[in-house]
């Protein structure tokens, strides 16, 4: 069947476009319809110039009232747009008008998209002239409940959807999208989306959010990114139970249907773009995440965002942290309350900084980390139980089981929190560590002796008559950067030394202004007095 629809597509563009074929006038089979049987299938052709009305309908090319007199004439658009003609200036005035009246969140969103839908340069447009009030609603937090919501939201499908039924076909499905140079691939299964669990092929908000931001802070072409969700199921029952759910409705395929389907993926973008497209892994669930990034490290030109970019923009920050209380990062003692992806993954790189500081082995600067997880402190008699991924934290020590008790054994500089769980971090536990690190005396005569910075935006917080603005410690910093780094510069793999000189770099960005107000990120100082509370 396959061949044959391979067979039609030719057949129809080569015969039919033969001049010779349409001398005879009268009613022709153009499209090889009236050679259409139930079971020979023939492709719905369409010959399309971007003039006219299509061209009001592409949204890569799509400028709406902008066309000029002289546009309009030449594209065949005389009639079909009404006459005034609006600058994409005050195109742009009016659509931020029109998002800052919506009050909620998701409004404001689903007009994001449609106007992505619509008019991709106006689009980008908006989002890179208003980035900081911008970025919560394309990107997190409100791109996590677009997810929830997504199957009712969206009137048309964007990305691309690799399901277990084109197990067998997914180079075929890759040559279905319609954009052949793609340089940066984002990829979700959906298993692991932000902290909000398994949303299946909803998670499809997640690649065309970070995308877009390859475009707006990275540069990036739109048309050379390609968001991608593989659906092999979800184990949300929510979802399996909800009569509009847009993905599989099965539990989720493990072993080797799973890694087969991945494989078959990671071989096709192979063979269908190159060795030098770069394949982002997002929000994967952890039993998987390590796995392939451990997997395909080594042949494709891979990064796990949730592990290495997170690493990258936490180290950034403590080396921005560094700066100011001067010192060198081996001298800290940290202390993670989470294990997973991101908590191991900022061990790592900050063991890897410390040993390249220090020349110390990389075996001994990771026994000055120290994390916990939901059954306490990481210790070595844990170690047979431990994941794979959790192994290296496993530091002698008799069992700990809660985060303040955890405070008071280990004695941490820096605490910091890659848990999905929240409100974890109490009075209780900050005033331990204000209390050991006033004895180690790293800060003295510092006015804010602490730095606080959340991966999800947060509002300022007033605190004897000053206003203190957290950084945003999210790897939005990281991977538009590091993406055209690595695309730009022809890389066939990423190493951890490019995710070090992006920490760096980054901290590089941290100016006396932001010190001043409390933030060890290039943060916005203005955008966040429009940020609700809810989103802290
Ligand atoms: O998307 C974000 O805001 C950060 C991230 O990668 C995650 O939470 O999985
Ligand atoms: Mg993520």
């Amino acid at each position: 069947m396959e061949s044959t629809l391979k067979e039609m597509r030719v057949g129809a563009s080569v015969l039919d476009m033969d001049p010779k074929s349409t001398v005879g006038g009268g009613v022709e089979d153009v499209y090889g319809e009236d050679r259409a049987t139930e079971d020979l299938l023939v492709t719905p052709w369409t010959i399309s110039v971007a003039s006219g009305y299509t061209l009001l309908r592409d949204p890569q090319h799509n400028k709406g009232l902008a066309f000029t007199e002289k546009e309009r004439d030449a594209h065949y658009l005389r009639g079909l747009l009404p006459p005034a003609i609006i600058s994409q200036q005050l195109q742009e005035k009016k659509l931020l008008k029109t998002i800052r009246q919506y009050q909620l969140p998701l409004q404001k969103y689903s007009a994001m998209m449609e106007l992505e839908e619509r008019n991709e340069r106006l689009f980008y447009k908006l989002l890179i002239d208003n980035v900081e009030e911008l970025l919560p609603v394309v990107y997190t937090p409100t791109v996590g409940e677009a997810c929830q919501k997504y199957g009712s939201i969206f009137k048309r499908p964007q990305g691309l959807y690799i399901s277990l039924k084109e197990k067998g076909k997914v180079l075929d499905v890759l040559k279905n999208w319609p954009r052949k140079s793609v340089q940066v691939i984002v990829v979700t299964d959906g298993e692991r989306i932000l902290g909000l669990g398994d949303l299946g092929c909803q998670g499809m908000g997640i690649p065309v959010g970070k995308l877009a931001l390859y475009t707006a802070l990275g540069g990036i072409r739109p048309s050379a990114c390609l968001p991608v969700t593989i659906d092999v199921g979800t184990n949300n029952e929510e979802l399996l139970n909800d009569e509009f759910y847009i993905g599989l409705k099965q539990r989720r395929a493990t072993g080797q249907e799973y890694y087969e389907l991945l494989h078959e993926f990671m071989r096709a973008v192979k063979q269908n773009y190159g060795e030098k497209v770069l394949i982002q892994f997002e929000d994967f669930a952890n039993h998987n995440a390590f796995e392939l990034l451990a997997k395909y490290g080594t042949t494709h030109l891979v990064f796990n965002d949730d592990i290495q970019g997170t690493a990258s923009v936490v180290l950034a920050g403590l080396l921005s942290a560094l700066k100011l209380l001067g010192g060198n990062i081996a001298d800290h003692t940290f202390l993670f309350l989470g294990a997973g992806e991101a908590g191991t993954g900022i061990a790592e790189l900050i063991a890897l900084e410390m040993s390249r500081q220090s020349k110390v082995p990389l075996e001994e600067t990771r026994k000055m980390i120290w994390l916990m997880d939901s059954k306490g402190l990481i210790v070595s008699s844990r170690k047979d139980s431990l994941q794979q991924f959790k192994k290296p934290w496993a530091h002698e020590h008799e069992p700990v089981k809660g985060l303040l008790d955890a405070v008071k054994a280990v004695k941490p500089t820096v605490l910091i929190g890659t848990s999905g769980v929240g409100k974890t971090f109490t009075k209780e536990v900050i005033e331990a560590m204000v209390f050991y690190n006033e004895l180690k005396k790293l800060t003295p005569g510092l006015r804010a002796k602490q730095f606080f910075a959340s991966g999800s935006p947060f509002a300022p917080v007033e605190y004897e008559g000053e206003v203190f603005y957290p950084g945003q410690s999210n790897n939005t910093y990281i991977f538009p950067g590091l993406g055209l780094g690595l695309v730009m510069s022809g890389a066939i793999r990423v190493h951890d030394d490019m995710l070090l000189a992006a920490a760096e770099a980054l901290s590089g960005q941290v100016t006396e202004e932001h010190f001043s107000k409390g933030a060890d990120f290039p943060t916005s100082l203005y955008h966040q007095k429009n940020l609700s509370p809810y989103c802290c």
